[in-house]
């Protein structure tokens, strides 16, 4: 059950309760009571704001149960969640001060002019002279935001701030949030397009299928800036990373398992892409109404097409409750529980699944653990997270110092593999099958195998000194 954070402003009766009744009534409406602070002390009254770790379906249970009780006076209840988005989570900072006239001269008009002139003359130079060579952006028009769908451009933007944030953070790369007001795929091409000249890289971000392979592709082939849906590919390397330990840890090998992938829309498509890439002999796709086929005809969509077309594809049909049975693993990106213990129980032994769908996954942890060998989701509160904030940083990083043309299949197997061997086989276990995304070796080797692969393929229009 989702765990959510309330502070509780209370002002107390001294006369007719005491902290340990507060107390008991948070322990007794199912609440854990992990700070207190003393707002206001007093001997007959006191106000104090009490930091309670509840699941999301208690909070009003709580809040009934402190205001029923005579003596307690609920005068504020604030979510840290909501807390921690007020004004917004980033802010733009120049890299150097103006202090004079003479810093202006030179920041600004007139000096600007001579480096302005300096880039018309060489356009290439817009890497070492402005924020092109450290700046992505994170567009999303809002269409399919984590799991919720289409909730619109300005509700979309707490999640790209927070892609920004992990860009900076983690690999140093400036992120700029872009919230698009528009659905029309050939609109929000042109958008980006005209955008881009001070860009080094677009991330795409929760753009609904299939819109988002054409904006995609179209954008890759005719930008010379990386493209990359993070949905797509971010999601896809890091599941690869995390099945290839996963593997390990049951002794099993790619050519041999039976894979049922849910949910083919961004993630999904691109995520049985590179299954098939990575040697996977035996692949269920399964969306809303039930397998994808081999020799199946899915006219009005190209991928599922071409899915349908591969000969790794099995030609059973099915609902997902079907085909689940004797899967050796289930990876799921749709929503939110689709799948009941039962059905975990009729995999193969030693089952891998990965429940992804945010912020909800397909099975919660306390129905699947009992009955699978290895158990992962997107969330950052349960163990082994599989999510794309393992990818989208270290690999922007890569291809931003290597001024990569494009983000190419040779490149995301790198990083797929990079992710994976931060774990060593020591450390591997079926709790620790992918590294948290605070370790710094994430981002240092998903750099470097990204920009060896760049240069590999010719993708990299610059080398950096320590690859040369
Ligand atoms: N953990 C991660 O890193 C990560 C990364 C990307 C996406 N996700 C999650 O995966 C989910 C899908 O994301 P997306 O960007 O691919 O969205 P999307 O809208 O492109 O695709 C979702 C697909 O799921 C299908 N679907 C919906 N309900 C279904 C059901 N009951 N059974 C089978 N299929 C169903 C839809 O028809 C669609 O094809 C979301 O919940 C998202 O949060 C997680
Ligand atoms: O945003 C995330 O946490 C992962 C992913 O991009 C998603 O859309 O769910
Ligand atoms: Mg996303």
């Amino acid at each position: 059950m989702a765990q959510t954070s309330i502070i509780f402003r209370l002002e107390l009766d001294h006369k007719k309760v005491s902290f340990g009744d507060v107390a008991g009534a948070i322990s007794k409406a199912g609440g854990d009571i992990t700070s207190i602070d003393v707002i206001r002390p007093g001997h007959d009254t006191s106000t104090r704001d009490i930091t309670v770790d509840l699941s999301d379906k208690n909070e009003t249970v709580m809040i009934d149960a402190l205001r029923s009780i005579d003596g307690i006076t609920v005068v504020n209840v604030s979510d840290r969640t909501f807390l921690v988005h007020l004004g917004g989570k980033i802010t733009i900072q120049p890299t150097l001060p103006i202090k004079n006239r003479d810093d202006l001269s030179k920041v600004y008009t007139p000096g600007v002019a001579k480096v302005c002139t300096a880039i018309a003359e060489n356009q290439h130079k817009a890497y070492s002279l402005t924020i092109k060579r450290n700046t992505v952006a994170v567009v999303s028009d809002g269409t399919a935001v984590l799991g919720l769908g289409d909730i619109g451009p300005h509700a979309a933007a707490p999640v790209m701030e927070g892609k920004a944030m992990l860009f900076k953070q983690l690999a140093g790369v400036d992120a700029f949030p872009i919230c698009l007001d528009t659905k029309d795929t050939e609109e929000i091409i042109r958008t980006i397009k005209v955008m881009s000249p001070i860009f080094g890289g677009i991330n795409l971000e929760d753009i609904s299928s299939p819109r988002c392979f054409e904006i995609e592709s179209r954008l890759a082939d005719e930008l010379e800036i990386p493209v990359f849906h993070d949905d797509q590919h971010g999601t896809a390397v890091v599941v690869i990373a995390g099945l290839l330990n996963a593997l390990k840890v049951v002794g099993k090998r790619m050519e041999n398992i039976r894979v049922v992938v849910n949910g083919i829309g961004a993630a999904g498509v691109s995520i049985c892409k590179m299954l098939l890439q990575a040697g996977v002999k035996r692949l269920v796709p399964v969306d809303r109404d039930g397998a994808i086929v081999r020799g199946g005809s899915y006219e009005h969509h190209p991928m599922w097409q071409w899915l349908s077309e591969q000969p790794q594809v099995e030609s059973r049909s099915g609902t997902l409750k079907d085909v689940i049975d004797g899967a050796d693993v289930f990876i799921g990106v749709s929503r939110a529980r689709v799948l009941n213990e039962e059905d975990v129980k009729r995999m193969a032994p030693d089952s891998i699944v990965f429940a992804m769908a945010n912020p909800e996954p397909e099975i919660s942890p306390e129905e699947a653990l009992p009955h699978v060998a290895v158990f992962a989701t997107g969330r950052s509160d349960y163990p082994n997270q599989i999510n794309n904030v393992l990818v989208f940083p270290g690999l922007f990083r890569g291809a931003l110092d290597c001024r990569a043309r494009r983000i190419n299949e040779p490149m995301k197997m790198a990083a797929a593999r990079a992710i994976a061997s931060v774990v060593s086989g020591g450390e591997l276990n079926e709790h620790y099958i992918i590294p948290s995304i605070f370790n710094e070796q994430v981002v240092v080797q998903v750099r470097k195998a990204v920009i060896e692969a760049a240069i590999l393929t010719n993708v990299a229009r610059r080398t950096p000194p320590e690859f040369r």
